[in-house]
């Protein structure tokens, strides 16, 4: 028998599909804190989550029976997915099936913060009449900037423009000709969002690029009647930022669907006058719960039953039969599109992958399509893999440009990936040594050697002395060990630390080291 646990509200019509399927013991036990999840899980062969569970290093830890994870909804930010992906067990979720309602809690908000449905509503039952006070402005004629075009950036657009809304979209990962084809003006530039939007709303994925995208600095441009609606997930806004902006009359007004930590634990923003709240409401409509609830049931009784695995957001791209080493490439190609994904700026305009020495005789078609994963995987939460990738990167406008020659002078093999975006371009070489060691040995031109897992950070550096002894500070400071280490130099004075780490630096560290005065850029990622 396999036993299932749902450790978050589910719709009963979830709990019912998994009830008919003949081996499997659906459990539901919410509200359990990380210890009381931890002393039951490792009795359970699957886990069905919304956003309430957080799917911890220490959680998969005590997990010793579980394969498989669904998340049913989108937002997997919850899950620690890299240790999930070392542990082997299998992460999906249910994506497209909360999209309309997503869409539609966003226009409830961008409509109630402009025509102050809450505080007009709450003067009346406090006995006022006060139609003056609470007049607002049409949404008619405004421009909305859209940020992530994907399934629900593009049902807002198609909403708002029922609304005569004029639409701006950045989405560096987006298929630029299908938003524009419907009158989207898309933008490269996330500043012109910022300095011309009427209204901004965001419907991106949580993770290390999107976090604190918007703060201090995207306040001060944009204009004192904008309006923000996040119905995306909390952090993406710097929330002190957000209520100083507000207090400053900076912004005209937020509405916040989603936050740092839920529920909120800081008040000061959820409180404020032009501040609107709701407390994580997006997805939670009788619909969208029986769509995704049923879609989780039956995706993790295949998976944990050995059929089918769908929409898994760690699947590998290589098969039982690739040779050993074009294995060992495919592993580290797919760390390196990570890598690359964590440290470029803007949208992608082209790629290229080369195959020097022994891979390049090899059949490497595997080894292109893990960096397309890795380099994907990162901004989409639908699932990417072998299956879709292709067809991803295409919608895109990705091309892969793949170049050979078995003829290499300073190493027995390697592969380097070039990606291209509006704002320049970075190059990541690696190698595989004969024992199948995985090291990165260049970035940008920079000869650094690393070992490419589990958490890594890149920092572009004036080459001062000092460099390595701070960074090692802030770290000691915060409990992080540093495992391995390159450092390359180039004649301009400039260079490249990279380092792999026993944990990833948390944000206090990482601002702490963006302030040192040699640091010119700093990226983290989590190879696993
Ligand atoms: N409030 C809620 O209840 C609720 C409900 C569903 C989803 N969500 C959140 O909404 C997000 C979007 O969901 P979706 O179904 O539209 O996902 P999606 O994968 O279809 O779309 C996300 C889009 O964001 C783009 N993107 C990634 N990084 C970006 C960046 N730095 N700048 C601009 N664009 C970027 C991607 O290219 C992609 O097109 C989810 O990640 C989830 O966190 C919230
Ligand atoms: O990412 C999602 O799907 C939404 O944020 C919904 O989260 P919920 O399932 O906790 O309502």
């Amino acid at each position: 028998m396999y036993k299932i646990l749902i450790s978050d509200k589910l719709a009963q019509e979830g709990v019912d599909i998994l009830n008919s399927i003949d081996g499997v013991e659906p459990v539901v036990n919410t509200g359990l804190s990380e210890d009381e999840l931890c002393e039951i899980i490792g009795e359970y062969d699957g886990l069905i989550i919304r956003s309430a569970t957080t799917v911890s290093e220490k959680v998969l830890a005590a997990a010793t029976k579980l394969k498989a994870v669904a998340r049913a909804g989108v937002g997997v930010d919850n899950i620690n997915i890299p240790e999930a992906t070392r542990k082997g067990v299998i992460v999906m979720n249910t994506p497209g099936g909360n999209t309309t309602s997503a869409a539609e809690h966003t226009m409830a908000l961008m409509l109630s913060l402009s025509r102050n449905v809450v505080p007009a509503c709450n003067s009346l039952k406090a006995g006022a009449w006060d139609r003056k006070k609470y007049t607002g402005n049409q949404l008619c004629g405004k421009t909305l900037g859209v940020i992530g075009m994907g399934r629900i950036g593009m049902s807002v657009v198609k909403m708002a423009l029922g609304f005569d809304m004029k639409i701006m979209g950045y989405d560096p990962f987006a298929v630029p000709e299908k938003a524009k084809e419907m009158g989207v003006q898309v933008v490269t530039d996330l500043n012109e969002i910022y300095k011309t939007a009427d209204y901004i709303s965001l419907h991106i994925p949580r993770n290390e690029q999107t976090t604190n995208m918007i703060g201090a600095e995207q306040f001060k441009m944009m204009k004192p009647t904008a309006r923000i609606v996040n119905c995306a997930r909390g952090g993406i806004i710097n929330e002190p930022d957000l209520y100083a902006a507000l207090e400053a009359g900076e912004i005209a007004g937020a509405a916040l669907d989603v936050f740092p930590k839920e529920p909120p634990t800081e008040t000061g923003f959820t409180k404020h006058d032009n501040c609107l709240v709701t407390p994580h409401l997006g997805a939670s409509t009788e619909e969208a719960q029986i769509e995704v609830a049923v879609e989780a049931a039956q995706i993790i009784a295949d998976a944990i039953k050995g059929g089918p695995i769908r929409n898994a957001l760690n699947a590998p791209a290589v098969g039982a039969a690739t040779p050993k080493v074009v294995t060992g490439y495919a592993e580290l190609a797919q760390k390196i599109g990570r890598l690359m994904a964590a440290t470029i700026v803007g949208p992608v305009k082209s790629v290229q992958v080369d195959y020097r020495g022994s891979i390049a005789e090899k059949d490497i078609s595997a080894v292109t399509t893990a960096f397309s994963i890795g380099l994907l995987q990162a901004n989409l939460d639908v699932p990417v893999n072998i299956v879709n990738v292709g067809l991803l990167a295409k919608e895109r406008g990705i091309t892969i440009d793949e170049l050979k020659n078995a003829d290499s002078k300073d190493i027995a093999s390697s592969f380097t990936a070039q990606v291209a975006t509006d704002k320049g371009t970075r190059s990541i070489t690696g190698t595989v040594y004969s024992e199948g060691v995985a090291r990165i040995v260049s970035i940008d031109g920079y000869m650094v050697e690393f070992s490419p897992e589990g958490p890594v950070m890149v920092i572009f550096n004036d080459d001062k002395p000092g460099v390595i002894g701070s960074v090692g500070t802030v770290c000691g400071q915060h409990g992080v060990n540093i495992c391995t280490m390159g450092v390359g130099q180039k004649t301009d004075g400039t260079a490249v630390l990279a380092v792999s780490l026993d944990k990833k630096p948390g944000e206090e560290a990482i601002a702490q080291m963006k302030k040192l005065d040699f640091v010119n850029e700093l990226y983290t990622c989590d190879l696993c």
